[in-house]
């Protein structure tokens, strides 16, 4: 998956990096589109990432973060597939030490986040959902792109997508999180990032098998901040019943990541478990990168990681997430 580079930082600054950036026409550059208003209220727009849905511009990845991105990965992956349908790399870590810290500090810092509420139906009984974390979505599925003034256009025609085509207007992903992405040397069009403030967040098992995302995705999965258990068990099946097995625990640290491809969302489930105490209560960053392939996909992750509430920002004299208004 990664080409070779030197494995040390001591080989980085005995001579050039290694891994050269993508250019720039590659990079989330290409999208962004200049909100007059950040201009007037923001630093200067060439270092931030800008684009109208936004609710303010994101500034890019400090320098010293990116010349050392460069290393990533850190470290060669344990190759997880001795379970039925498991089929993962488990990176220990993937970010480099040195900037799992700062690279956490900007992101919980600078990115705005949501805590989405939605209702679902059991039965004839409607129940309100209060996602227990914090989340934020960027990207668009693989049907469009987004044009230099940032507008989505269909990816065959060129032609501007029509207004509607998207209950809620997708968003670029911002150059922090592009770099990253550019990192995994995969490509995806989606960044989903959670953050988990303390023990009581989580979510409950689940897959991501949706069918938006196509046959056998591969999704990876960053973690930085606080450590935090990453629970992993088969779904039922005739011959075994997931009650019997006990759950396959990954201590996710600071910088790991997980790349779960091949069967591991058809056939298994995942969750992160509330805990009481410990580490937790640092908070924790989780950033998914995932491919979808039809506009179904972008619709239902807008839905459920940005809904319709209000905007949260890290308040750094506070140490916790509050409600953000506009300047
Ligand atoms: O926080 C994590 O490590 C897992 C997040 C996750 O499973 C998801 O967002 O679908
Ligand atoms: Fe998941």
């Amino acid at each position: 998956m990664a080409t070779k580079r030197p494995r040390t930082l001591d080989g980085f600054f005995a001579q050039p990096s290694a891994k050269k950036q993508r250019p720039e026409e590659l990079s989330g550059e290409e999208v962004i589109a200049v909100d007059s208003k950040d201009i007037a209220t923001d630093k200067p727009s060439r270092d931030m990432s800008a684009h109208p849905t936004y609710p303010h511009a994101i500034p890019h990845l400090p320098a010293e973060i990116i010349d050392i991105l460069n290393f990533a990965p850190a470290a060669e992956p344990r190759i997880m597939n001795d379970q039925p349908d498991l089929d993962l790399l488990y990176y220990q870590p993937y970010i480099p030490k040195e900037i799992s810290k700062p690279l956490f500090e900007f992101l919980r810092r600078e990115l705005f986040f949501y805590r989405v509420k939605y209702n679902i139906k059991r039965g004839s009984i409607e129940t309100q959902i209060n996602t227990p974390r914090y989340t934020t979505v960027f990207g668009l599925d693989e049907t469009a792109r987004f044009d230099a003034n940032g507008q989505p256009v269909d990816a065959a025609s060129g032609k501007p997508v029509k207004p509607g085509s998207y209950k809620v207007p997708p968003r670029p992903i911002p150059q922090c999180l592009d770099l990253l992405q550019n990192a995994t040397n995969c490509k995806f069009n989606f960044a989903l990032v959670n953050y988990y403030s303390n023990g009581n967040d989580s979510i409950s098992y689940h897959s991501d098998d949706e069918r938006f995302l196509g046959v056998e995705p591969a999704i990876a999965s960053f973690t930085l901040g606080a450590t935090r258990d990453f629970l992993m068990k088969h779904k039922p099946t005739e011959a075994s019943h997931v009650s019997e097995t006990k759950p396959m625990k990954l201590p996710l640290a600071s910088g790991d990541m997980v790349l779960m491809k091949g069967m591991t969302q058809s056939r298994w489930l995942h969750s992160i478990p509330k805990r009481k105490g410990g580490d937790a209560d640092k908070g924790r960053i989780n950033i998914t990168f995932r491919r979808a392939m039809v506009k179904g996909g972008t619709d239902n992750y807008y839905r459920y990681n940005v809904g319709d509430g209000e905007v949260y920002k890290w308040d750094e004299s506070r140490r916790e997430m509050m409600p953000w208004k506009r300047p």
